[in-house]
Protein backbone atom coordinates (compact mmCIF):
# COMPACT_ATOMS: atom_id res chain seq x y z
CA UNK A 1 0.00 0.00 0.00
CA UNK A 2 1.34 3.14 -0.64
CA UNK A 3 1.57 6.25 1.50
CA UNK A 4 -1.29 8.14 -0.18
CA UNK A 5 -3.36 4.97 0.15
CA UNK A 6 -2.64 4.79 3.81
CA UNK A 7 -3.39 8.67 3.91
CA UNK A 8 -6.65 7.88 2.43
CA UNK A 9 -8.03 5.10 4.45
CA UNK A 10 -6.65 6.98 7.32
CA UNK A 11 -9.12 10.12 6.29
CA UNK A 12 -11.82 6.94 5.78
CA UNK A 13 -11.40 5.81 8.95
CA UNK A 14 -11.98 9.57 10.65
CA UNK A 15 -14.36 10.46 8.47
CA UNK A 16 -16.65 7.02 10.05
CA UNK A 17 -15.81 8.24 13.88
CA UNK A 18 -17.03 11.57 13.18
CA UNK A 19 -20.29 9.97 11.53
CA UNK A 20 -20.63 7.39 14.87
CA UNK A 21 -20.53 10.23 16.58
CA UNK A 22 -23.72 11.50 15.17
CA UNK A 23 -25.18 8.51 16.92
CA UNK A 24 -23.90 9.45 20.22
CA UNK A 25 -25.21 13.23 19.36
CA UNK A 26 -28.61 11.29 18.92
CA UNK A 27 -29.20 9.37 22.01
CA UNK A 28 -27.67 12.64 23.77
CA UNK A 29 -30.75 14.38 22.22
CA UNK A 30 -33.08 11.56 23.16
CA UNK A 31 -31.75 11.81 26.95
CA UNK A 32 -32.42 15.54 26.85
CA UNK A 33 -35.83 15.42 25.53
CA UNK A 34 -36.60 12.65 28.71
CA UNK A 35 -35.17 15.12 31.20
CA UNK A 36 -37.29 18.11 30.02
CA UNK A 37 -40.29 15.50 29.81
CA UNK A 38 -40.04 15.27 33.45
CA UNK A 39 -39.01 18.99 33.94
CA UNK A 40 -42.56 19.29 32.72
CA UNK A 41 -44.06 15.87 34.58
CA UNK A 42 -42.71 17.73 37.95
CA UNK A 43 -40.09 15.10 38.85
CA UNK A 44 -37.13 17.67 38.16
CA UNK A 45 -36.63 21.15 38.61
CA UNK A 46 -35.66 23.14 35.82
CA UNK A 47 -31.84 24.01 36.92
CA UNK A 48 -30.72 20.51 36.58
CA UNK A 49 -32.33 19.44 33.66
CA UNK A 50 -30.90 23.19 31.82
CA UNK A 51 -27.36 22.18 33.45
CA UNK A 52 -27.78 18.36 31.56
CA UNK A 53 -28.78 19.79 28.55
CA UNK A 54 -25.73 22.68 28.09
CA UNK A 55 -23.20 19.81 29.10
CA UNK A 56 -24.53 17.18 26.83
CA UNK A 57 -23.88 19.98 24.30
CA UNK A 58 -20.56 20.70 25.43
CA UNK A 59 -19.34 17.08 25.44
CA UNK A 60 -20.17 16.95 22.12
CA UNK A 61 -18.71 19.52 20.89
CA UNK A 62 -15.54 18.21 22.78
CA UNK A 63 -15.55 15.00 21.15
CA UNK A 64 -16.24 16.40 17.57
CA UNK A 65 -13.07 18.53 17.83
CA UNK A 66 -11.07 15.87 19.54
CA UNK A 67 -11.33 13.97 16.34
CA UNK A 68 -11.79 16.91 13.72
CA UNK A 69 -7.94 17.53 15.02
CA UNK A 70 -6.74 13.76 15.06
CA UNK A 71 -6.16 14.51 19.22
CA UNK A 72 -8.26 11.56 19.32
CA UNK A 73 -5.19 9.47 17.69
CA UNK A 74 -3.48 9.77 21.21
CA UNK A 75 -6.01 7.05 23.10
CA UNK A 76 -5.74 3.55 23.22
CA UNK A 77 -9.12 3.58 21.88
CA UNK A 78 -8.87 6.31 19.13
CA UNK A 79 -12.69 6.15 18.55
CA UNK A 80 -13.50 7.51 22.17
CA UNK A 81 -16.59 5.02 22.50
CA UNK A 82 -15.63 4.54 25.81
CA UNK A 83 -14.68 7.69 27.06
CA UNK A 84 -17.94 8.80 25.30
CA UNK A 85 -20.06 6.47 27.41
CA UNK A 86 -18.52 7.57 30.17
CA UNK A 87 -18.29 10.85 30.05
CA UNK A 88 -22.04 10.72 29.22
CA UNK A 89 -22.62 9.24 32.52
CA UNK A 90 -21.89 12.35 34.83
CA UNK A 91 -24.56 14.25 33.67
CA UNK A 92 -27.02 11.89 34.10
CA UNK A 93 -25.64 10.67 37.50
CA UNK A 94 -25.97 14.69 38.41
CA UNK A 95 -29.66 15.17 36.72
CA UNK A 96 -30.47 11.63 38.30
CA UNK A 97 -29.64 12.75 42.09
CA UNK A 98 -32.89 15.29 41.51
CA UNK A 99 -35.32 13.16 40.25
CA UNK A 100 -37.86 12.82 43.18
CA UNK A 101 -39.34 9.60 41.53
CA UNK A 102 -36.97 6.40 41.83
CA UNK A 103 -38.73 4.63 38.58
CA UNK A 104 -38.08 7.48 36.99
CA UNK A 105 -34.42 7.05 37.67
CA UNK A 106 -33.90 3.74 36.34
CA UNK A 107 -35.25 5.00 33.01
CA UNK A 108 -31.09 6.43 32.64
CA UNK A 109 -29.75 2.59 33.90
CA UNK A 110 -31.80 1.98 30.59
CA UNK A 111 -30.57 4.44 28.39
CA UNK A 112 -27.01 3.48 29.58
CA UNK A 113 -27.81 -0.15 28.94
CA UNK A 114 -28.40 1.30 25.02
CA UNK A 115 -25.17 2.77 24.51
CA UNK A 116 -23.72 -0.35 26.05
CA UNK A 117 -24.93 -2.00 23.37
CA UNK A 118 -23.84 0.32 20.97
CA UNK A 119 -20.37 -0.17 22.75
CA UNK A 120 -20.47 -3.72 21.77
CA UNK A 121 -19.54 -2.77 17.95
CA UNK A 122 -16.53 -1.89 18.53
CA UNK A 123 -14.90 -2.01 21.71
CA UNK A 124 -13.54 -5.27 23.23
CA UNK A 125 -15.13 -7.54 25.67
CA UNK A 126 -13.18 -6.19 28.81
CA UNK A 127 -13.87 -2.53 27.91
CA UNK A 128 -17.20 -2.99 27.55
CA UNK A 129 -17.31 -4.51 30.87
CA UNK A 130 -15.09 -1.75 32.49
CA UNK A 131 -17.80 0.49 30.75
CA UNK A 132 -20.75 -1.55 32.45
CA UNK A 133 -19.21 -1.32 35.77
CA UNK A 134 -18.21 1.96 35.56
CA UNK A 135 -22.02 2.64 35.02
CA UNK A 136 -22.92 0.74 38.05
CA UNK A 137 -20.23 1.87 40.30
CA UNK A 138 -21.44 5.76 38.87
CA UNK A 139 -25.09 4.40 40.34
CA UNK A 140 -24.19 3.54 43.70
CA UNK A 141 -22.37 6.46 43.61
CA UNK A 142 -25.75 8.78 43.23
CA UNK A 143 -27.81 6.54 45.89
CA UNK A 144 -24.79 6.79 48.74
CA UNK A 145 -25.12 10.92 47.88
CA UNK A 146 -28.96 10.51 47.85
CA UNK A 147 -28.51 8.73 51.03
CA UNK A 148 -26.88 11.64 52.75
CA UNK A 149 -28.65 14.27 50.92
CA UNK A 150 -32.08 13.11 50.34
CA UNK A 151 -32.32 9.23 52.15
CA UNK A 152 -36.61 9.51 51.48
CA UNK A 153 -36.09 9.45 47.78
CA UNK A 154 -34.36 5.49 48.07
CA UNK A 155 -35.71 1.98 49.10
CA UNK A 156 -32.23 -0.03 49.58
CA UNK A 157 -34.83 -3.34 48.60
CA UNK A 158 -35.60 -2.24 45.55
CA UNK A 159 -32.34 -0.51 44.45
CA UNK A 160 -30.13 -3.82 45.58
CA UNK A 161 -32.68 -5.67 43.17
CA UNK A 162 -32.05 -3.32 40.30
CA UNK A 163 -28.39 -3.56 40.85
CA UNK A 164 -28.51 -7.05 40.34
CA UNK A 165 -30.56 -7.11 37.23
CA UNK A 166 -28.11 -4.26 36.11
CA UNK A 167 -24.91 -6.40 36.97
CA UNK A 168 -26.39 -9.54 35.03
CA UNK A 169 -27.38 -7.23 32.07
CA UNK A 170 -23.64 -6.07 32.21
CA UNK A 171 -22.56 -9.53 32.02
CA UNK A 172 -24.52 -10.59 29.17
CA UNK A 173 -23.64 -7.62 26.78
CA UNK A 174 -20.06 -7.97 27.40
CA UNK A 175 -20.60 -11.66 27.01
CA UNK A 176 -22.03 -10.96 23.87
CA UNK A 177 -20.08 -7.72 23.01
CA UNK A 178 -16.89 -10.16 23.03
CA UNK A 179 -18.33 -12.95 20.63
CA UNK A 180 -19.14 -9.84 18.75
CA UNK A 181 -15.65 -8.72 18.36
CA UNK A 182 -14.03 -12.05 18.11
CA UNK A 183 -16.38 -12.70 14.87
CA UNK A 184 -15.43 -9.33 13.50
CA UNK A 185 -11.94 -9.95 13.57
CA UNK A 186 -12.29 -13.32 12.26
CA UNK A 187 -14.05 -11.64 9.08
CA UNK A 188 -11.94 -9.50 8.92
CA UNK A 189 -9.02 -11.91 8.62
CA UNK A 190 -11.05 -14.18 6.28
CA UNK A 191 -11.43 -10.81 4.31
CA UNK A 192 -7.73 -10.51 3.98
CA UNK A 193 -7.24 -13.68 2.88
CA UNK A 194 -9.99 -13.74 0.09
CA UNK A 195 -8.69 -10.31 -1.15
CA UNK A 196 -5.34 -11.83 -1.09
CA UNK A 197 -6.78 -14.65 -2.86
CA UNK A 198 -8.35 -12.61 -5.61
CA UNK A 199 -5.02 -10.38 -6.09
CA UNK A 200 -2.44 -13.52 -6.00
CA UNK A 201 -1.07 -15.67 -8.83
CA UNK A 202 -0.55 -18.83 -6.34
CA UNK A 203 2.09 -20.44 -8.04
CA UNK A 204 4.52 -17.65 -8.01
CA UNK A 205 2.86 -15.44 -5.56
CA UNK A 206 3.27 -12.40 -7.84
CA UNK A 207 0.04 -10.14 -8.54
CA UNK A 208 -2.67 -11.97 -10.93
CA UNK A 209 -3.62 -10.27 -14.25
CA UNK A 210 -6.56 -8.57 -12.68
CA UNK A 211 -4.48 -7.05 -9.78
CA UNK A 212 -1.96 -5.79 -13.11
CA UNK A 213 -4.23 -4.53 -15.01
CA UNK A 214 -6.15 -2.45 -11.71
CA UNK A 215 -2.57 -1.32 -10.99
CA UNK A 216 -1.55 -0.25 -14.51
CA UNK A 217 -4.63 1.57 -14.47
CA UNK A 218 -4.39 3.40 -11.16
CA UNK A 219 -0.77 4.01 -12.77
CA UNK A 220 -2.29 5.54 -16.20
CA UNK A 221 -4.22 8.30 -14.19
CA UNK A 222 -1.38 9.31 -12.46
CA UNK A 223 0.60 9.71 -15.36
CA UNK A 224 -2.43 11.54 -16.86
CA UNK A 225 -2.21 13.54 -13.98
CA UNK A 226 1.55 14.50 -13.98
CA UNK A 227 1.47 14.83 -17.79
CA UNK A 228 2.50 18.13 -17.61
CA UNK A 229 5.52 17.70 -15.72
CA UNK A 230 6.48 15.10 -18.19
CA UNK A 231 6.26 12.43 -16.04
CA UNK A 232 6.52 9.11 -18.38
CA UNK A 233 5.11 5.46 -17.50
CA UNK A 234 6.39 2.61 -19.23
CA UNK A 235 5.53 -1.14 -19.78
CA UNK A 236 7.44 -4.25 -20.16
CA UNK A 237 6.03 -7.93 -21.87
CA UNK A 238 7.69 -10.52 -20.80
CA UNK A 239 7.72 -14.36 -21.88
CA UNK A 240 9.92 -16.85 -20.95
CA UNK A 241 11.89 -18.64 -23.95
CA UNK A 242 10.88 -21.89 -25.44
CA UNK A 243 8.83 -22.42 -22.30
CA UNK A 244 6.57 -25.80 -23.83
CA UNK A 245 9.90 -27.01 -24.55
CA UNK A 246 11.17 -27.21 -20.65
CA UNK A 247 8.07 -28.71 -19.93
CA UNK A 248 8.25 -31.36 -22.78
CA UNK A 249 11.68 -32.22 -21.72
CA UNK A 250 11.61 -32.03 -17.88
CA UNK A 251 8.04 -32.28 -17.01
CA UNK A 252 5.69 -30.00 -15.85
CA UNK A 253 6.80 -30.10 -12.12
CA UNK A 254 10.34 -28.65 -13.25
CA UNK A 255 7.80 -25.93 -15.69
CA UNK A 256 6.50 -25.05 -12.29
CA UNK A 257 9.52 -24.63 -10.51
CA UNK A 258 11.21 -22.47 -13.16
CA UNK A 259 8.36 -19.81 -12.82
CA UNK A 260 8.32 -19.75 -9.25
CA UNK A 261 11.99 -19.42 -8.57
CA UNK A 262 12.02 -16.76 -12.32
CA UNK A 263 9.12 -14.96 -10.48
CA UNK A 264 11.21 -14.31 -7.62
CA UNK A 265 14.59 -13.43 -9.37
CA UNK A 266 12.53 -10.80 -11.76
CA UNK A 267 10.91 -9.29 -9.12
CA UNK A 268 14.59 -8.96 -6.92
CA UNK A 269 15.70 -7.46 -10.01
CA UNK A 270 13.74 -4.74 -10.36
CA UNK A 271 13.16 -1.42 -8.15
CA UNK A 272 11.23 -0.94 -5.04
CA UNK A 273 8.02 1.08 -7.08
CA UNK A 274 8.27 -0.91 -10.33
CA UNK A 275 5.21 -3.70 -10.40
CA UNK A 276 5.63 -6.99 -11.77
CA UNK A 277 2.84 -9.56 -12.33
CA UNK A 278 2.17 -12.76 -13.87
CA UNK A 279 0.01 -11.93 -16.79
CA UNK A 280 -1.39 -15.51 -17.70
CA UNK A 281 0.96 -19.00 -18.67
CA UNK A 282 4.53 -18.15 -19.09
CA UNK A 283 4.14 -14.35 -19.69
CA UNK A 284 4.53 -11.67 -17.07
CA UNK A 285 3.97 -7.65 -17.27
CA UNK A 286 5.92 -5.06 -15.80
CA UNK A 287 4.49 -1.89 -14.86
CA UNK A 288 7.47 1.32 -14.82
CA UNK A 289 6.13 4.49 -13.09
CA UNK A 290 8.32 7.42 -13.75
CA UNK A 291 10.52 5.36 -16.66
CA UNK A 292 10.74 6.86 -19.95
CA UNK A 293 11.26 4.22 -23.09
CA UNK A 294 15.03 4.05 -22.96
CA UNK A 295 15.11 3.46 -19.32
CA UNK A 296 12.35 1.07 -19.58
CA UNK A 297 14.38 -0.86 -22.46
CA UNK A 298 17.44 -0.36 -20.10
CA UNK A 299 15.72 -2.32 -17.58
CA UNK A 300 14.70 -4.96 -19.97
CA UNK A 301 18.33 -5.73 -20.65
CA UNK A 302 18.68 -6.01 -16.57
CA UNK A 303 15.60 -8.85 -16.38
CA UNK A 304 17.18 -11.03 -19.60
CA UNK A 305 20.15 -10.47 -17.61
CA UNK A 306 19.20 -11.58 -14.61
CA UNK A 307 17.43 -14.98 -16.23
CA UNK A 308 20.58 -16.10 -18.23
CA UNK A 309 22.39 -15.85 -14.29
CA UNK A 310 19.33 -17.47 -12.58
CA UNK A 311 20.45 -20.71 -11.15
CA UNK A 312 17.55 -22.84 -11.19
CA UNK A 313 18.77 -25.98 -9.58
CA UNK A 314 15.68 -28.20 -11.46
CA UNK A 315 17.48 -27.60 -14.76
CA UNK A 316 20.44 -29.03 -16.15
CA UNK A 317 23.64 -26.71 -15.87
CA UNK A 318 23.91 -26.82 -19.79
CA UNK A 319 20.07 -24.95 -20.06
CA UNK A 320 20.02 -21.07 -21.20
CA UNK A 321 17.14 -20.08 -19.93
CA UNK A 322 16.03 -16.66 -21.23
CA UNK A 323 13.50 -14.63 -21.77
CA UNK A 324 11.67 -12.20 -24.61
CA UNK A 325 10.74 -9.07 -24.05
CA UNK A 326 8.58 -5.64 -25.62
CA UNK A 327 8.62 -2.52 -23.91
CA UNK A 328 6.86 0.49 -24.62
CA UNK A 329 5.61 3.61 -23.19
CA UNK A 330 2.20 4.70 -22.15
CA UNK A 331 0.58 7.25 -24.26
CA UNK A 332 -0.96 9.80 -21.77
CA UNK A 333 -5.11 8.97 -22.20
CA UNK A 334 -5.02 5.68 -24.27
CA UNK A 335 -6.52 2.81 -23.31
CA UNK A 336 -4.13 0.29 -21.27
CA UNK A 337 -5.31 -2.28 -23.68
CA UNK A 338 -3.64 -0.13 -26.99
CA UNK A 339 -0.66 -0.07 -24.26
CA UNK A 340 -0.12 -3.74 -23.74
CA UNK A 341 -1.19 -4.41 -27.28
CA UNK A 342 2.15 -2.27 -28.47
CA UNK A 343 4.23 -3.97 -25.99
CA UNK A 344 2.78 -7.34 -27.48
CA UNK A 345 3.80 -6.06 -30.95
CA UNK A 346 7.26 -5.61 -29.65
CA UNK A 347 7.33 -8.70 -28.22
CA UNK A 348 6.46 -10.69 -30.94
CA UNK A 349 9.16 -8.94 -32.55
CA UNK A 350 11.76 -10.08 -30.02
CA UNK A 351 10.78 -13.56 -30.62
CA UNK A 352 10.91 -13.12 -34.65
CA UNK A 353 14.54 -11.66 -34.37
CA UNK A 354 15.70 -14.74 -32.24
CA UNK A 355 14.43 -14.20 -28.71
CA UNK A 356 16.77 -13.50 -25.80
CA UNK A 357 16.29 -9.82 -26.43
CA UNK A 358 14.38 -6.46 -25.86
CA UNK A 359 12.76 -5.03 -28.27
CA UNK A 360 11.10 -1.55 -27.75
CA UNK A 361 8.10 -0.24 -29.47
CA UNK A 362 9.14 2.77 -31.35
CA UNK A 363 6.17 5.45 -31.43
CA UNK A 364 7.13 6.45 -34.98
CA UNK A 365 7.74 3.35 -36.75
CA UNK A 366 4.38 1.96 -38.58
CA UNK A 367 3.41 -1.20 -39.08
CA UNK A 368 1.55 -2.37 -41.55
CA UNK A 369 0.11 1.09 -42.44
CA UNK A 370 -0.32 1.57 -38.29
CA UNK A 371 1.47 3.31 -35.50
CA UNK A 372 2.97 1.33 -33.41
N1 LIG B 1 4.55 -25.88 -16.06
C1 LIG B 1 3.70 -24.94 -16.45
N2 LIG B 1 3.54 -24.69 -17.75
C2 LIG B 1 2.70 -23.71 -18.14
C3 LIG B 1 1.97 -22.97 -17.21
N3 LIG B 1 1.21 -22.07 -17.88
C4 LIG B 1 1.47 -22.25 -19.18
N4 LIG B 1 2.37 -23.24 -19.35
C5 LIG B 1 2.92 -23.79 -20.59
O1 LIG B 1 3.71 -22.82 -21.24
C6 LIG B 1 3.87 -23.25 -22.58
C7 LIG B 1 3.88 -22.05 -23.49
O2 LIG B 1 4.21 -22.50 -24.76
P1 LIG B 1 4.20 -21.62 -26.03
O3 LIG B 1 3.09 -20.62 -25.97
O4 LIG B 1 4.24 -22.51 -27.21
O5 LIG B 1 5.50 -20.76 -25.95
P2 LIG B 1 7.02 -21.17 -25.80
O6 LIG B 1 7.23 -22.64 -25.85
O7 LIG B 1 7.51 -20.48 -24.59
O8 LIG B 1 7.64 -20.56 -27.09
P3 LIG B 1 7.99 -19.04 -27.33
O9 LIG B 1 7.08 -18.21 -26.49
O10 LIG B 1 7.72 -18.84 -28.79
O11 LIG B 1 9.40 -18.87 -26.99
C8 LIG B 1 2.70 -24.19 -22.87
O12 LIG B 1 3.21 -25.51 -23.04
C9 LIG B 1 1.87 -24.15 -21.60
O13 LIG B 1 1.28 -25.40 -21.28
C10 LIG B 1 2.13 -23.30 -15.82
O14 LIG B 1 1.53 -22.71 -14.91
N5 LIG B 1 2.99 -24.27 -15.49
Amino acid sequence: MTRKDNNHSHQHVQLFRLRRLQWGVGSHLCTTTIVFALYLLGLLPVAPAIIFACSSVLLNVLFYLMIRSGFNEHFNDPSLTGLQIVCALLPAVFVMYFITNAQARTVFLLIATGTMVFGMFSLRRRAIRNVGWTILASYLALLLALQVGAPERIDWRVEVVVMFAYASVIYLVSYLGGKLVNMRSRLKAQNKQLERMASLDPLTDLPNRRALMQTFQRATHQADRRDKDHESLSIGLLDIDNFKQINDSFGHDIGDAVLKKLSAKLRRTLRQEDFIGRFGGEEFLVLLPETALEAAEATGQRLCEATRQAVIEELPVSYSLSVSIGVTEYRPGEKIEATIKRADRALYEAKAGGRNRVIAANHLLPESGQVV
